[in-house]
């Protein structure tokens, strides 16, 4: 990772009326860096990242990247946005889709087929999407899909990566590969990597910083620092434990009643996860 720092919050505050998502947030994220968002439902984690994309306003302070101001349709941003379905009237083929997502493509500048189609080939083969290439993406399950969007993302080469719960509907094979493929974005092409999720585990050996938003606050560290009963319990003002188990992190309600995800959220898919049922 490099110390130089890519995305820099400045006493960033965002509110939505009067309620407070997170306040007083000074953050600088370097490049080649992995953060890991985390948080329950509501918390302000798809917020966070629309501040990085132009799309939401921060109330007080600023967010520049490439110590610009952040605007709009930034080349040096890729999203891998939150899961919807495609509809059935998208008329694309997989590897349409992830040529979309190619520089030259969204520049206007031509590029030859030659080279798009070995471009395209090298992502799909990356996200495990080959054996799918030219079929039409309506007809492709969410997960599929997902890793279509994965490899769309990467196929600008941003320099800030954002990461919208990227796992949600993969598998468990898939979300390793997907998740070891976003770390290596970080590491090889030093993109900084800013990534939402529910479940830290499946991006533990990856992150280098957490920051976990709850109840207006928030609280910004190492793994060892933020995945705390201590620090989990003030966030939340409410008594949850968090507990090491081969290595993995299981969140469990204050009464030890529940295993909950790393964000503290009760889904019931994920409790079984946790538990390795
Ligand atoms: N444009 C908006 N105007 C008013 N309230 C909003 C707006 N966008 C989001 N909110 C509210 O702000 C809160 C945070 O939303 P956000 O989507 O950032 O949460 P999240 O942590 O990503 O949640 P989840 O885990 O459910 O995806 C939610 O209560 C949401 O309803």
């Amino acid at each position: 990772m490099s110390s130089s720092p890519i995305v820099r919050f400045e006493d960033a505050r965002l509110a939505y009326g009067s309620r407070v998502l997170w306040d007083e947030l000074n953050l600088s994220i370097a490049a080649g860096e992995f953060l890991a968002v985390l948080g329950p439902n509501g918390s302000g984690k798809t917020s966070f990242i629309n501040t990085m994309l132009g799309t939401t306003s921060l109330k007080r302070g600023s967010v520049s990247i490439a110590g610009e101001s952040v605007r709009r349709g930034s080349s040096s941003v890729g999203l891998i946005p939150q899961q919807r379905p495609f509809g059935d009237n998208v008329p694309l083929r997989a590897r349409d889709l992830v040529a979309l997502g190619l520089d030259g493509a969204k520049l206007g500048i031509r590029l030859s087929r030659r080279s798009v189609r070995r471009q395209v080939d090298e992502l799909l083969d990356m996200v495990g999407a080959s054996g799918y290439a030219n079929r039409p993406v309506s007809d492709l399950s969410g997960g599929e899909q997902q890793r279509l969007r994965a490899a769309q993302a990467l196929a600008g080469n941003p320099r800030v990566l954002l990461c919208d719960e990227p796992l949600l509907s993969l598998d468990l094979h898939h979300q390793q590969a997907i998740s070891e493929v976003i770390h290596r974005q970080a590491v090889e092409r030093d993109s900084a990597v800013i990534f939402v999720t529910h479940e830290i585990n499946p991006i533990l050996p990856y992150v280098d910083r957490v920051l976990y938003l709850a109840e207006g606050r928030f609280h910004l560290g190492t793994v060892d620092e933020v995945m705390q009963s201590s620090v989990l319990t003030e966030l939340y003002g409410a008594p949850v434990e968090v507990l090491r188990v081969n290595e993995r992190i299981v969140v469990v309600s204050g009464d030890g009643s529940a295993a909950l995800p790393a964000d503290g959220h009760d889904h019931a898919e994920d409790i079984e996860l946790e538990t390795g049922k």
